[in-house]
Order: C-alpha cells, then structure tokens, then sequence
C-alpha cells in the first residue's frame, strides 16, 4: 500500500511544491491548510497509514508551532518548513521530538526534504544498536533514532549486543558508549571489528568532552565515527545518515558486481563466491549441471538480438521459480549453472528433467511472435568435493546432450 505524508501548510506555492516533491517520491500526499483541517482529516486515520507529517511552523491557527505539537503527539515523525529561521524559532522547534526542519530559503532545501523522505522509507528496516550503561542516555538517543524510523536495540552489557547482534542481521549500526558495563569501550569496538567489516556494520563511539584522548582511540580500534557528548542534534543525525549511506553504497555495489545485468541473476563471481563458501562444511552430497539453450544464435538471427535477450530474461525467470531453493546463476551468453546441495543423484536428476521439460513446455512471446525454447543439461552427481572439476564433468556430459540431438539431460 501507498504510505501517505500529511502535509499541513498554507502558502499555495509551498503546498503545489511539496505536493509534487511527495508525489516523487512515490508517496500520497494529504493537504491540510489549517491545524483544525488537518485534526478532521487524520481523526478517522491511523498514524501506520502515514510515512511522516511535513508541518509549516507558522499556520493561521497555529501561530507558534502548535501543529507540530499535533503531529508529534499523534505518533508522527514530523518534519518542520519554516519561511523565518531565528534562533528562537530553532530553539522551539528542536525542543519538541521532531524529525529535522527545513527554512524555506532555497530550492536546495527541497531537494534535502526529498532525501529525508526517501531515508524515512528506507530506515524502517535498518537495525541500530546503542550500548551504553547509562539507561537515560541509551533511552534518549534510542527515541531519537527512532523518530527516524529506525528499528532499535539497547543494551549495557558487550555481552549483550554480541547476543542481539547475532540475533539480528538487519543491525547496520552500533553506538558504542565510552561506558559499557564489562568491557573496556575500545577492546570492545576492535573485538566487534573482527567480527564484522566496516562496510558491513558502521561503529559510532561516544564519550564526554572530558575524554580528549578518546575519539582517536576509538577510531583506531576500528569504530567508522564519533560523536562528543554532549551531542549537538544535528551534527548527531548527520553522523547517522552518512555513515549509513556508505554502508548501502557499498551494497549497492557489490549488489552490482554480483547480478547479472540482464537476467537479474547471480553472475559467475557471485556463484563461486557462495558455492565456495558452501564447501567448507563438506556436503556428502552435490550435483552441478550446466545448462545451454539450443541454437541460440538462430533465434538472434531469426527474431532479433532483443528477441535473443527477451528469451534469456524468461529462462531465467523459470529457472528462478523452479530453483528457489537452490542456486544457480548465468554464467555467460546462453549458459546457465545450477549448484544442487544436499541433492541425492536422483532428487537431481528429477529436478533437472523438470527444468527442461518447463523450458520447452511453452514458448517464448515476443512482439506477437511466439519463439519455440529448449535446453540441454549437463548434470554431475559425482561428488568429488571439488567444484571446477565438476564443472568440467558437467561440461562434457553438456557437450554430449548437444550432440544427442539437444532438449535433454544427460548425466553420470
Ligand atoms: N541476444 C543475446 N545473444 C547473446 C548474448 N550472449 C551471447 N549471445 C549470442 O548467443 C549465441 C550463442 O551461439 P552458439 O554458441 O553458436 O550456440 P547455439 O546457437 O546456441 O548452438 P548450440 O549451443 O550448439 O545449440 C551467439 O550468437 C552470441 O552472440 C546476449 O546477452 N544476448
């Protein structure tokens, strides 16, 4: 379901541009003019159904940011537009449990409401963990991240965040308190290093300007950040948001180095990368087969080069439904592999006499034009327990099932 943003402003072309700015970002958006219009409006809603509110600080029923008071006490991560930014009106905004706030200075400060919304989004499946003895401080900077949508976890303990850390992977950041109750702050940060790269988990340390000395040590045991105590909330989020964006662009990356870009598959480094990985638990039992569409190059010579990717893209679609719980991937051109754990030789074989009669069963569509498909298999249920010469196995047995007349499987 669309998430809805309730927007409670009343300069028309403040409202006509955040209008579009949430429609953007793929989110409805709810008008309100006034604090009264919009209590009417949200009366017969729940919180769940909206990302967040965006609030005008200044409306002609609320003169002093009681909109915001509404929006927050409704369980709304609210986010505050302000055409005048003094520093009282700062200080009264920050003082309630707000998002962030934005002056309607200039263009630029739309384009970051636009990325805010986009995190809203996004945070609500990233995990943050905040370790710290003290249970007020923890609490505090807890309800703050959670504003942001993000799911949290306290503790005081190092025990207890390797518990909760093993418990869930979704955790994507750590605040690591100067104070942890049985451990020293930084033995504790180069030990959680060890166990989880830097790319994958971001380290925020945290102690009190009393501790010079202490953001040093903290990043040279491993920590990605710091944060002096006390905080300044901005600086605080901004700490956040970027040490969690480096984390999704390095996903973003290997996500993009591992998946083939036209099937959406695993590639060839991603498949050895989690067969290999596999392998240090010596299975008992394994198969591998190599997969190869049959007279590939007539359909592009026949139909088009886009035909020839269309077909790809729908082998691969099929291979994915009947392969869920295996893994395969394309490993180039018209060839495919699938890796069968745990697989006795006949469970294998069964399963790759499924993949090619559901290949061939129906034909490609393309532009009106339907284009016959079959495979031929190379299967090894040979467990030798090493990969590349099941490939190479699986690569003789494909060779032989081409030159049997093609459309079927051939196996050891
Ligand atoms: N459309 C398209 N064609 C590709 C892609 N990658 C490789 N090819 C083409 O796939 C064809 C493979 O042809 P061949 O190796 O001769 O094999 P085949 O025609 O399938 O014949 P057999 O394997 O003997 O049944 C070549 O023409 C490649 O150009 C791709 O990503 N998209």
């Amino acid at each position: 379901m669309q998430q809805k943003v309730l927007i409670i402003e009343d300069s028309v072309s403040s409202i006509s541009l955040l209008k579009k700015l949430v429609e953007m970002a793929q989110l409805e958006p709810v008008l309100a003019t006034t604090l009264t219009a919009a209590k009417h409006l949200f009366m017969h809603s729940e919180p769940e159904d909206y990302l967040c509110a965006i609030v005008d600080y200044d409306l002609p029923d609320a003169i002093h940011g009681e909109a915001i008071d509404f929006a927050v006490q409704s369980y709304l991560p609210t986010i505050v537009t302000t055409a005048r930014l003094d520093e009282d009106i700062r200080k009264s905004v920050l003082s309630r449990d707000v998002v962030d706030y934005i002056p309607k200075e200039n263009a630029q400060m739309f384009d970051y409401l636009m990325r805010l919304l986009g995190r809203l989004e996004k945070n609500k499946t990233i995990g943050v963990l905040v370790i710290n003895t003290k249970r007020a401080e923890r609490n505090a900077i807890a309800a703050l991240l959670r504003r942001h949508n993000f799911i949290t976890y306290e503790c005081a303990t190092a025990a207890d965040a390797e518990t909760i850390l093993d418990k869930h992977s979704h955790i994507k950041l750590v605040f690591v308190d100067s104070e942890i109750q049985d451990k020293p702050a930084t033995l504790f940060i180069s030990w959680l290093r060890k166990q989880y790269a830097k790319e994958d988990l971001a380290i925020i340390g945290l102690a009190s300007d009393r501790n010079n000395l202490l953001s040093a040590r903290f990043i040279k045991s491993g920590a990605n950040d710091f944060v002096r105590k006390p905080y300044h909330l901005e600086e605080f989020l901004c700490r956040v948001n970027q040490n969690i964006e480096l984390i999704e662009n390095v996903e973003t990356i290997r996500r993009t180095a591992n998946t083939d870009y036209l099937t959406g598959l695993p590639n060839r480094r991603h498949f050895f990368y989690t067969v290999n990985k596999m392998q240090r638990n010596q299975p008992a039992q394994q198969a591998l087969a190599l997969l190869d569409l049959d007279f590939f190059k007539s359909i592009n010579d026949t139909h088009g080069h886009d035909a020839g990717d269309e077909v790809l893209r729908v082998v691969a679609k099929r291979l994915g439904v009947i392969c869920s719980d295996v893994i395969i991937a394309r490993f180039g051109g018209e060839e495919f592999c699938v890796y069968l754990p745990d697989f006795t030789p006949e469970e294998a074989i069964q399963r790759l006499q499924h993949i090619c009669r559901k290949i061939a069963e129906k034909p490609v569509l393309f532009e009106q034009t339907s284009i016959p498909v079959t495979v031929s298999i190379g299967l090894t249920t040979q467990n030798d327990h090493n990969i590349q010469s099941m490939l190479t196995t699986a690569d003789k047995l494909l060779y032989q099932a081409k030159h049997n007349g093609r459309n079927r499987v051939v196996h050891d």
